[in-house]
């Protein structure tokens, strides 16, 4: 039996997360953040102070993330025992996170570790290539994307309402400079698969989003 999988692609801050947490409980699937891997290798990274440029130790320490997942109303993550979900939304983590995800042999590394998330009842799961690499066979795909300017601000919302400092000029450059890496790399790069729905949200609530996504599953 084929295990259903809606997968959601798009920028950041376009509301995947979001979007793709309150549907998966809605639907009570499981939910793949794939984001959250990069960004704890990220952290991984960083805390062991390896340049970002030594492809051969990111790729060992990809081999030996040892991640756990929590899902209820947020994601908790851990690894190696330590909780970093505060580190994990971080800019800063985004940033390296999408350094690192451009290399080819790190995303082959992490390719089964996301696959195995898909499990019955069904996956929602959410990325850059959700459902032009990892799931190519799943029967929902989503694009979901808003205009730059609206993206930047909601991630600025979103850090302060967690009370992290932000600077709204340096989250709209942080974010154009990611999306170019992430449209512009060789390996999966980010793309709509042909045969996803394309969904603007830069006038959408997240209530009108979701409708939509679940009118595709009905
Ligand atoms: N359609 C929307 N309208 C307004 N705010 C939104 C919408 N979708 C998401 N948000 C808010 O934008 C922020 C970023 O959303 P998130 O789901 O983390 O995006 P992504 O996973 O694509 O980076 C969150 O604070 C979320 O509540
Ligand atoms: N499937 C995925 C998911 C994330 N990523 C990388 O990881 C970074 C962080 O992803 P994320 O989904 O947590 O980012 P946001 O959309 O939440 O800002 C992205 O900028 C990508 O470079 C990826 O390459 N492939």
């Amino acid at each position: 039996m084929t295990i259903p999988v809606l997968t959601i692609d798009g920028p950041s801050g376009a509301g995947k997360g979001t979007v793709s947490r309150l549907v998966a409980k809605q639907l009570g699937w499981h939910y793949l953040d794939s984001g959250s891997i990069y960004r704890s290798l990220a952290i991984a990274v960083l805390q062991q102070s390896v340049d970002v440029n030594d492809v051969a130790e990111i790729v060992k320490i990809a081999q030996n993330l040892a991640l756990e997942f929590e899902c209820n109303d947020e994601l908790t993550v851990k690894l190696n025992g330590e909780d970093i979900t505060a580190q994990l939304g971080l800019e800063s983590t985004g940033a390296v996170a999408s350094v690192v995800a451009a290399v080819p042999q790190v995303r082959q590394v992490l390719l089964q570790k996301q696959k195995d998330f898909r499990q019955l009842p069904g996956l929602v799961a959410d990325g850059r290539d959700m459902g032009t690499v990892v799931f190519p066979d799943a029967i929902h795909k989503v694009f979901l994307t808003a205009s730059a300017s609206q993206r930047a601000g909601r991630r600025y919302k979103q850090l302060k309402e967690k009370g992290i400092d932000a600077n709204l000029s340096h989250i709209t450059s942080e974010i154009e400079e990611r999306d170019r890496r992430d449209r512009e790399r060789e390996t999966a790069p980010l793309a709509m698969a042909s045969d996803a729905l394309y969904i603007d949200s830069s006038d959408m609530g997240i209530t009108a989003v979701i409708e939509e996504v679940l009118s595709l599953i009905r």
